[in-house]
């Protein structure tokens, strides 16, 4: 494992480690719900930056690592320098039965033979170092950990990781905080602790506001790694919530024009905390043009979607025309991935939006820039669709009912009802039913239906509305 940048912990033991686990990670990566390569083999690790957090002490080591995975590219793309990925690795002598499913595997040779690695997240003790550091603003090698000093942290709370599917990876501290831990790290501000804390700063209360944060920067770029936040015990999401009123035959109008409503209220803060712009021609343009290639570079990915490919650019054209006629539209900072999983529902019936990463797949500066709030009704739209179609059997009434009452929340708080955007709105939706499209076949192959269903009637309804 070749090292670029000087580890902040060189000791022996760290070493024979990293040498170990070069094999270990080159099978387990790729099995991880997080891993965001996959798909294509795994030919090295540069090390970023090493970390010993508890020096292994004949029970429990731990360590935090900053590795870069080299692959191939994607065919026809550029050459990649490989994604940066936090892991904590712990180390013991023995691992109990009940971390069995965290165990990366054993190192073979040199001092620490025949101990497992696993992944140290599994383990309370090594996530409660994690909190511990955060309430102490520890600064430990390039590790800076940084809280909110008006927010308390007790002490002792116990900590469980989450199992819930997701892009990164939560512990939860005795049901008072949760913290997620980013996986796939990139250097720069970071929307997923930019936006809450400017949400905070407005006094919005639909998103939890930060209370603790650990970033890496002192031998490495700043880089954000993980944001503690309250944790909303007993919340359900939207997504649970959606099928099981499905299921049961009810509707969900009620709580999607709460939806709408409390999308509204975040985007109203957004607007007034974070820069807007105006998206004029050459922006609506480009953003048509974006539209368009992704739409290519996904048929090439994913051919069964090419039958649709012409009805979908239909949809970017008239985004293109409209850019023509001198159409204006107001971009601001917004969600960027809103779906129902990220909306929770407290036990008060009060809705919160989460997860303001943005689309994993997208470039982090991208992710950044202002954009019309349409984009996120858009999302939430294709997520009620996404749930009529996952339900056997199809309820697209259902979806109706949901998508009119979500729109007429938003129209609510904010005057402007997203239904009067239609050729904008397609647009996003189509631009999302096929990022959906390329997601699942990567992460869910044998969800792709879902989004396809959407994908035929996108295009079908681009080609008639054509002037
Ligand atoms: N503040 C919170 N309170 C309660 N549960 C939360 C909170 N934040 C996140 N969660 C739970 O954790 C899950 C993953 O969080 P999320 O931010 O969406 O992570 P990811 O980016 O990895 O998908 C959510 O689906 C939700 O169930
Ligand atoms: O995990 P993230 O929240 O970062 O988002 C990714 O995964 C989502 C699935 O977990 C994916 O959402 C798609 O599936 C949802 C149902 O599971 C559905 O509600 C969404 O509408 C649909 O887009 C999301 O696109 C992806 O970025």
């Amino acid at each position: 494992m070749a090292e670029t940048v000087t580890p902040s912990d060189s000791s022996r033991t760290t070493g024979h480690l990293l040498a170990s686990l070069d094999p270990l990670l080159r099978e387990w990566l790729p099995r991880q719900r997080w891993f965001a390569g996959k798909g294509r083999p795994v030919t090295g690790f540069t090390l970023v930056a090493a970390t010993e957090l508890l020096p292994l002490d004949g029970r429990l080591g731990l360590h935090h690592l900053l590795l870069r995975v080299h692959q191939p590219s994607v065919f026809g793309a550029e050459p990649h320098p490989g994604d940066c990925y936090q892991l904590l690795i712990g180390v013991r002598e023995a691992l109990p039965p009940r971390l069995a499913p965290a165990l990366i595997g054993h190192v073979e040779d040199g001092p620490l033979a025949g101990h497992a690695v696993y992944e140290a997240l599994y383990d309370p003790r090594p996530a409660e170092v994690l909190l511990e550091a955060l309430r102490t603003q520890a600064r430990i090698g390039g590790l800076c950990f940084d809280r909110d000093p008006r927010q308390e942290i007790r002490e002792g709370l116990v900590a469980r990781l989450m199992t819930v599917e997701q892009s990164n990876s939560s512990v939860v501290y005795g049901d008072t905080f949760i913290l997620k831990l980013l996986r796939r790290v990139v250097p720069g501000v970071n929307p997923d602790l930019e936006i809450p804390l400017a949400l905070a700063r407005e006094g919005c209360p639909r998103v939890p506001a930060p209370t603790a944060w650990l970033h890496a920067g002192t031998d490495t770029e700043p880089h954000v790694l993980a944001v503690l936040q309250p944790f909303i015990s007993g919340a359900s999401d939207g997504w649970e919530l959606a099928l099981r009123e499905l299921a049961k035959g009810e509707d969900f109008a009620a709580e999607a024009r709460e939806l709408g409503r409390a999308t509204a209220e975040v985007h109203t803060a957004l607007a007034r905390a974070l820069p807007t712009a105006t998206l004029g021609h050459a922006q609506l343009r480009s953003l048509a043009d974006g539209m368009t290639e992704r739409l290519a570079a996904a048929v090439q990915a994913v051919p069964v979607l090419r039958p649709y490919e012409s009805g979908l650019r239909a949809a970017y054209r008239a985004l293109a025309g409209l850019a023509d006629e001198g159409r204006t539209w107001t971009a601001q900072r917004i969600h960027g991935d809103l779906h129902l999983g990220q909306c929770l529902r407290s036990p008060s019936g009060a809705w919160s939006l989460i997860d303001f990463e943005g689309e994993p797949a997208r470039p982090p500066a991208e992710r950044r820039l202002p954009q019309p709030p349409v984009r996120d009704i858009a999302g939430m739209l294709r997520s009620f669709d996404y749930a009529a179609h996952s339900a056997s059997p199809p309820a697209p009434d259902w979806a109706r009912v949901c998508r009119a009452a979500y729109c007429s929340g938003y129209a609510e708080v904010t005057d402007r009802d997203p239904r009067t955007d239609p050729v904008l709105l397609r647009a996003y939706e189509t631009d999302k039913a096929v990022y959906e499209v390329l997601y699942e076949a990567r992460h869910r192959p044998e969800w792709l239906p879902v989004p396809l269903s959407a994908i035929r009637r996108l295009a079908a309804s681009a080609l008639e509305a054509r002037p």
